[in-house]
């Protein structure tokens, strides 16, 4: 943020010009790539500039460059994480940001519910990164995979791309699900989308940032959500989210006019019946994602059940 104040336009100032020392302190410090401890002044400093009103403007518009989710959640409770036994909770490490890069096997075993047979199943899930750079390595793991975990972050569509600060980060969810639906290698997997970051999107909406600003379609949009109910807005924006990726995977196959490009080879004719299931999620409540765990692998266990009695 310190870095961002002064590049923003038009630029921010702090509002407490006795703020200016740890302001400087900030700006300069040089982060070591390996693990290491922040000193008391440094928390001193961050805690300072924190409650500056400067500060806090600059974090208001921090779709106007990239800052993580978690910022202020991890700001908030300063005062817990500088003391010098902090233990991090789960909360806190769901929390973290680290980026993926290459493609990470992670195994596990769940149970099957009696019903299904009972006993364990092995699962393999293959966790790639999304950003540009990585997306060229996802066809490696796309052959043979039963259902693929479409992830979106719903709460973006006010910010630009990291990698390219042009880019609507939810337009290009849009655009880059297209060609993973398309994708002749995943004709015979289960798709199941992620439509993430629900608390932020609930917390972005209820503050009054408007959709349409971004997508001006919006703007007209009709869903059947009475006004009286509770977060009318919010409501209405996660439906037609919802409805931007339910359309494409209802295009009909004479429309677009879709080129394969080097990381996902495209067929529209692939598309026919295959359907598509949706869950609104936030990754970071751990009760929201049990439960839809769940419903993932119940899913997955009649998947591959159809696949055997099809064979
Ligand atoms: N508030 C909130 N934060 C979330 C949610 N989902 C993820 N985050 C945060 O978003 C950040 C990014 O999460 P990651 O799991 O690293 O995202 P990713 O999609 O794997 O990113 P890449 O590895 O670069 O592809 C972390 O700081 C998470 O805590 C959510 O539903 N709500
Ligand atoms: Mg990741």
């Amino acid at each position: 943020m310190s870095e961002a104040m002064e590049q923003l336009s038009p630029p921010i100032e702090l509002s407490n010009s006795e703020n200016k020392e740890s302001f400087d302190y900030v700006k300069s410090m040089e982060l070591p790539d390996d693990d290491f401890d922040y000193n008391q002044p440094f928390y001193n400093h961050i805690k300072a500039l924190w409650a500056d009103d400067g500060i806090q403007e600059c974090f208001r518009r921090s779709n106007e460059y990239s800052l993580i989710d978690s910022a202020k959640y991890f700001l908030d409770k300063i005062d817990i994480i500088s003391s010098p036994d902090y233990i991090p909770d789960d909360q806190d490490i769901l929390r973290c940001r680290r980026r993926t890069s290459d493609i990470q096997k992670i195994e596990f075993e769940v149970r099957v519910p009696l019903k299904y047979g009972g006993g364990t199943q092995l699962f393999w899930m293959f966790d790639v990164g999304g950003q540009r750079g990585e997306r060229r390595k996802w066809i490696q793991v796309f052959d043979g995979i039963t259902a693929v975990l479409f992830i979106v972050a719903t709460s973006e569509f006010d910010q630009k791309l990291r990698e390219d600060r042009q880019t609507n980060r939810l337009k290009e969810a849009l655009t880059l699900f297209e060609e993973v639906w398309s994708s002749r290698f995943l004709r015979d997997s289960g798709f199941i989308v992620f439509l993430n970051k629900q608390d932020l999107l609930r917390e972005k909406i209820n503050k009054g940032i408007k959709l349409e600003d971004y997508f001006p379609e919006f703007e007209s949009y009709r869903e059947s959500i009475s006004t009286d109910e509770p977060d009318y807005d919010y409501r209405r924006a996660r439906a037609f989210i919802k409805d931007k990726f339910v359309s494409i995977t209802k295009k009909s196959l004479d429309e677009g006019d879709k080129t394969a490009n080097d990381y996902i080879s495209y067929d529209a004719s692939e598309n026919r019946g295959r359907e598509c299931f949706y869950h609104l999620t936030t990754a970071t409540d751990t009760d929201n994602i049990s439960k839809v765990f769940q419903d993932i692998h119940t899913m997955i266990i009649i998947w591959n059940l159809k696949k055997i009695s099809i064979t």
